[in-house]
């Protein structure tokens, strides 16, 4: 290995979590490193998948394992290292405005530029160019953020994630709103601005094509672990197997047309 290859900035390990009944992750281990490719989690509702990405920004409480950023406890950070934590990992979910919805676009979009400039993560990029990262019409800049649909409005969450260049986004089904035949060119976009400023992704989805299409690691979450992980090909591939996980099987079957290209 060479003393520049690029180390993980966020990392959960033998991550146990839940809310207070049997755990929902029963030992997850994952690593997410700025520069790297975008990493795919799959599975079925209620598997766990937000509450994995709610452990990894403390929101939820490891029982067991820990999560650490740049080496650190997350649930232990201190003020300051919590800020630059807020900067440095950014999370989309599936609703996730939290802004004044009758600002316009723009300034929502402007103000939370300056917030990241003055927290020392200027990024040099425009309203035009978030607006472009994100397929949303320069037109656009001038309405209000309550006349926007809501494929609109989340394509907006994801432009404002971009404001501060961060080092880890987590999406958490980033584009159920919008229009399946918009999300890949969406989630290109998005690969190439995460490709270009070295942002880790993670993309959970439903949506197998999208994860296929733009990760080229992807995990299978089941019974609270990871059943399944690898390129998804290889993961589909392996589906008729004698000891193929029953999540895996079922993710073959849901998405035929996906199990067949990648087959
Ligand atoms: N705040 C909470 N309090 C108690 N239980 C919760 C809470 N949030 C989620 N759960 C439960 O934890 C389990 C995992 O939920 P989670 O939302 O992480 O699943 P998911 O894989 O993201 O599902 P989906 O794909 O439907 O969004 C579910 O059984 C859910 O009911």
């Amino acid at each position: 290995m060479s003393a520049t290859s690029p180390t993980p900035i966020l990392r959960a390990t033998e991550l146990v979590a839940g809310y207070g009944g049997p755990a929902v992750l029963r030992g997850v281990g994952l690593e997410l490193t700025p520069g790297a490719a975008p990493v795919g989690i799959l599975g079925e509702s209620g598997v766990g998948k937000s509450t994995l990405v709610q452990a990894l920004v403390g929101q939820v409480r490891p029982t067991g394992g820990q999560v650490t950023f740049e080496g650190r406890t997350v649930s232990r950070l201190g003020r300051r290292d919590k800020k630059r934590f807020r900067g440095a990992v950014r999370t989309v979910a599936q609703n996730g405005l939290d802004i004044d919805l009758r600002w316009t676009v723009d300034r929502a979009l402007t103000g939370a530029l300056t917030d990241a400039r003055k927290a020392g993560r200027a990024n040099g990029r425009s309203v035009a160019d978030l607006l472009e990262d994100v397929a949303l019409e320069p037109r656009l800049a001038s309405r209000t953020v309550h006349s926007l649909s809501g494929g609109e409005k989340q394509r907006l969450a994801l432009g404002l994630a971009l404001t501060t260049r961060p080092d880890v986004l987590l999406l958490d089904e980033p584009l159920t709103a919008v229009d399946p035949s918009m999300r890949g060119e969406i989630a290109r976009r998005l690969a190439d601005t995460a490709r270009e400023q070295s942002t880790a992704v993670l993309l959970v989805s439903h949506d197998v094509e999208l994860v296929g299409r733009l990760c080229p690691t992807v995990h299978v979450l089941a019974d609270g672990v990871f059943v399944a992980s690898g390129p998804l090909p290889q993961i589909l591939a392996a589906a008729g197997d004698d000891d193929a996980h029953v999540a895996v099987r079922d993710l073959a079957t849901a998405a035929p047309l996906a199990a067949q290209r990648f087959r």
